[in-house]
């Protein structure tokens, strides 16, 4: 019995590229994809996949195939090192989320590179951590730069605070990253920096911007000099002015371009509104960017790897969230969700 294809908006949004899909057009053709369900209909959704249409369902079935199965012969670090960026003596928590986000979904390895006064806190959260208080130090960039070969995934802003010497630091991380072709997901303050100096990420493949709405606004006013607009061209107009970073826009629906593509995540989350959800969501998609460029394009049937990332790691949060509010309710928090990351990823991506 096919399973329901959910026909979400996933479809490629309304922009300047060869006009619009039109609903009506595109239910029915997942209602003849849906006759043809089963290896045909694989067929017809990959081809609706390569044709830059995709429903959430289709897109979140090439983003599960990009997840390494776990193996008797596999060592540590091969399912991934990650290292978060951020950590100021006001905000320890983000950073923290964001790591054990990594964690939780997967990575073998978390590093966390912080300022000085952040790390006891931080150590003190949780022994699976490494922590690395360096960031506020004068050779930070350098002190940063030598764990990068060990690294392959970097995500930087989560707690990071506005300290110019540390946004100065961050800037030659990003930098020394970008130089070696390190995948980085850029979040909280990091994409306040981004917004300044928007050349820092422009033109990388392999960097992916998760703004709330607050950040979605300062980027648009900073790069295309317009903080109107937050739906899906918004969002792929945003992208393709960095010359094809991805971006993903949080909010009540997730959405996320490369400039080319749009999908929209809009799986059922929760009405808490607590903080730290950015981070947990920025720390699971590290891992995620990590096994998509791995898996590679041959496994995304035309979409982008990042974008597919974004895609699994809206989808992930969303789901923490849900779980997470269905026993806690209005008492939800960010710890409640990372506790549910397990089974959310299992629901996902294994069952
Ligand atoms: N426990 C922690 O240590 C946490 C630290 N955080 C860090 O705090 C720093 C600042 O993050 P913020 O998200 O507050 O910064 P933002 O610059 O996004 O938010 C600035 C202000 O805008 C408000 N705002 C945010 N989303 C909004 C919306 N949808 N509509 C209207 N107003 C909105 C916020 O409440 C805040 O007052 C970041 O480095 C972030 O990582 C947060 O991630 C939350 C958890
Ligand atoms: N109105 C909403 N309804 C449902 N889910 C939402 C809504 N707004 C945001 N989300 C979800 O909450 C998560 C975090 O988004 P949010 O906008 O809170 O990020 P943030 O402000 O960066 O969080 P943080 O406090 O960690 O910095 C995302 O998974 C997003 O999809
Ligand atoms: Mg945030």
């Amino acid at each position: 019995m096919a399973a329901a294809v959910r026909v979400s908006r996933c479809a490629r949004l309304p922009g300047k590229r060869g006009g619009v899909l039109g609903a009506a057009a595109l239910v029915a053709l997942l209602a003849a994809a849906l006759a043809l369900w089963g290896p045909p209909l694989d067929a017809a959704l990959a081809g609706l996949v390569s044709a830059r249409t995709a429903t959430m369902d289709g897109a979140l079935r090439l983003a599960r195939g990009l997840v390494p199965p776990l193996a008797a012969g596999s060592h540590k670090g091969r399912d991934g090192r990650v290292a978060v960026v951020g950590g100021c003596r006001e905000y320890t928590g983000a950073p923290y989320f964001a790591a054990i986000s990594a964690l939780k979904a997967g990575a073998d390895l978390a590093h966390v590179f912080c300022a000085r006064e952040a790390a006891p806190a931080i150590k003190a959260y949780s022994p699976e951590l490494i922590v690395h208080p360096v960031l506020d130090s004068p050779g930070a960039v350098g002190e940063v730069e030598k764990w990068l070969p060990r690294l392959h995934v970097l995500v930087v802003g989560p707690g990071l605070g506005r300290d110019e010497q540390l946004l100065a630091s961050v800037k030659g991380i990003l930098e020394a990253a970008r130089a070696r072709d390190l995948p980085v997901v850029i979040d909280a303050d990091g994409l306040w920096l981004v917004a300044r100096q928007p050349d820092l990420v422009r033109g990388y493949a392999k960097a992916v911007l998760t703004p709330n709405h607050v950040e979605f606004r300062r980027l648009r006013e900073a790069v295309v000099r317009d903080d109107g607009g937050e739906d899906g061209e918004a969002v792929r107009g945003l992208s393709e002015a960095l010359g094809g970073v991805t971006v993903l826009r949080k909010g009540e629906r997730d959405l996320v371009s490369d400039g080319r593509q749009v999908l929209v995540c809009d799986q059922e989350g929760s009405l808490r509104r607590c903080g730290g959800q950015g981070d947990i969501l920025a720390g699971s998609l590290g891992v995620l960017l990590h096994w998509a460029l791995l898996a590679g394009p041959q496994k995304t049937n035309g979409s982008s790897p990042p974008l597919l990332a974004a895609l699994g790691a809206c989808a992930l949060t969303r789901r923490c969230s849900l779980r997470a509010f269905q026993k806690h309710g209005r008492a939800t928090t960010a710890s409640d969700m990372v506790a549910e990351l397990g089974p959310a990823f299992h629901e996902l991506f294994e069952s």
